[in-house]
């Protein structure tokens, strides 16, 4: 996927305007504007309660607007169906409870697969499509180092085992634009490590909007950072820039002294 619109001319991969989200008359996302590169990846961070979630929802189609608009390589999204807007390539990894603990490995990718497939109406395609599933699922498996774990179950996993092969699954549906959910949340320094080279890894090709609170993450891997709080984008730019934004410290100050 590379972004290029019909013409050959390059569109933004994510482009959010004045998006808004109420529950009752709490606004938890209060016009949020977002531009995101083809190519990027962009972290969306702020402290607990700021709506990231709730955006994360949005662009996804898991929750309906209260306004605004999103588009996706320039057409517009918003409004559609979450597995519409995931065959149309923004797709969000979701958390381990996703993995079925009981196939092996590889069938929880060759499962992802076909799915995929399913959903392109060409699942009724023969025996020689089956090896080509078999194929692409063990190199899925390789490209995330899970190849030696193909045979286990996933129930078995170590954890940060677990969470590339999260990854691996929402590859399999081939997206365009990977939405990642604090992809190194309970993990330990040496499991970081990996996954942060494991999503430098995938975001070749692709757009990656993540959502992460271990901050020298973000600095060393993200290319622009948005900064939410109480709903709003308070600050974004690259990681020194929102760094140094009095903004951006006393929300985080704020948060911890509340
Ligand atoms: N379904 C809902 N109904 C009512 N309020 C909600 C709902 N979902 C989220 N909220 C509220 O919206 C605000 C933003 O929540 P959200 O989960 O998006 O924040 P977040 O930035 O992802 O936080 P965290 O970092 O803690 O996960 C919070 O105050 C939350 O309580």
């Amino acid at each position: 996927m590379t972004g290029q619109g019909e013409k050959g001319v390059s569109t933004a991969a994510l482009t959010v305007r004045n998006i808004s989200k109420s529950f009752g008359a709490f606004k938890a996302v209060d016009g949020v504007d977002l531009d995101i590169a083809t190519g990027e990846i962009h972290a969306m961070i702020g402290p607990n309660g700021a709506g990231k979630t709730t955006c994360f929802n949005l662009l996804t189609g898991d929750l309906p607007l209260t306004n605004g608009e999103i588009q996706l390589h320039g057409k517009v999204i918003s409004g559609l169906a979450t597995d519409v807007i995931a065959r149309q390539g923004l797709v969000r990894s979701y958390q381990i409870s996703s993995i079925f603990p009981d196939f092996t490995v590889l069938n929880n990718v060759r499962f992802a697969l076909q799915q995929k497939r399913a959903s392109n109406f060409d699942f009724w395609r023969p025996e020689r499509s089956l090896n080509t599933l078999n194929d692409r699922a063990m190199e899925l498996l390789e490209n995330l180092d899970l190849d030696p774990w193909a045979d286990h179950r996933a129930g078995e996993l170590p954890y940060g085992r677990k969470r590339a092969l999260e990854i691996a699954t929402t590859l399999a549906l081939d997206p365009s634009v990977l939405l990642l959910d604090e992809p190194t949340s309970g993990m330990g320094r040496e499991d970081i490590g990996r996954v942060t080279d494991l999503i430098r890894k995938v975001a070749v090709g692709r757009t990656v909007l993540m959502v992460e609170h271990n901050l020298s993450v973000v600095q060393g891997l993200c290319d622009k950072v948005t900064v939410l709080a109480r709903g709003q984008v308070i600050a974004q730019g690259t990681y020194d820039e929102v760094a140094n934004d009095a903004r951006v410290v006393e929300a985080y100050l704020g948060a911890v002294h509340a």
